[in-house]
């Protein structure tokens, strides 16, 4: 949790690898004024902005990518930008994602059922983006089993567990992905954890207690 100290937000978690952080999605905003919207919500308490690229391919809608990131990074030149990639082909927005974010740091989360058979496997596309110098993170849809991200988690910073279908904003929490949740904290207790879709104060308890530690939420 982060608190105002010396005119800053410090984060209060002890000092081991896991920590518990509220990333807002920016697609919820106003999108004519992002730059405005995520330094209100950085100066709220966010911990991360959470920015949800769609490319209506990957997921049946379209938000924003690298051009919108890189203007927004030059107004929020201190915030971790975790980056939500709907994409197919996730390889080849790597270079773009990097030279946007380039600042105070950003995590590039592909969805594992995006990687296509003739790019990068999914552990060269991990190489490909920390060699960018991002963190790495990987997403499944509520439909992909948990068995899946045996091979990749090793590899990764965090993993993302859909709690909607990806594509918009405003959607119902799954509870039934808390057992995938729950498998994962299980066999790793130190991985960083991210929950996405219809977080809230009435859905938060649920995702924390099956061993979320990263909660985006966007419509709340
Ligand atoms: O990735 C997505 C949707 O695909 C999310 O990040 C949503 O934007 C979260 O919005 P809420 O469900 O919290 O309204
Ligand atoms: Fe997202």
């Amino acid at each position: 949790m982060a608190v105002p100290l010396n005119g800053q937000w410090q984060c209060q978690c002890p000092p081991h690898k896991r920590c518990c952080k509220i990333q807002p999605s920016m697609l919820a905003c106003d999108l004519a004024d992002l730059a405005s919207e995520a330094k209100s919500v950085l100066a709220a308490g966010a911990d991360e902005l959470h920015l949800d690229v769609m490319d209506g391919h990957f997921v049946p809608n379209m938000s924003f990518a690298h051009p919108v990131v890189a203007s927004l990074r030059k107004h929020v030149p201190d915030a971790y930008l975790d980056c939500h990639m709907m994409v197919s082909r996730p390889s080849q927005w790597v270079e773009a994602v990097a030279g946007s974010t380039k600042g105070a740091g950003a995590r590039y989360t592909f969805h594992l059922e995006a990687v296509e058979e003739d790019e990068l496997d999914v552990a060269g596309v991990v190489k490909l983006i920390r060699d960018h110098g991002m963190q790495v993170g990987v997403a499944i849809k509520p439909g992909t089993a948990v068995e899946a991200l045996s091979a990749v988690v090793a590899l990764v910073d965090m993993v993302l567990v859909m709690t909607v279908e990806p594509g918009f904003g405003g959607q119902k929490f799954m509870p039934n992905c808390m057992p995938k949740v729950l498998a994962l904290r299980s066999e790793h207790p130190d991985l960083d954890i991210q929950v996405d879709g219809g977080l809230g104060p009435s859905t938060i308890d649920a995702a924390a207690a099956a061993g979320a530690n990263l909660i985006v939420a966007g419509s709340t």
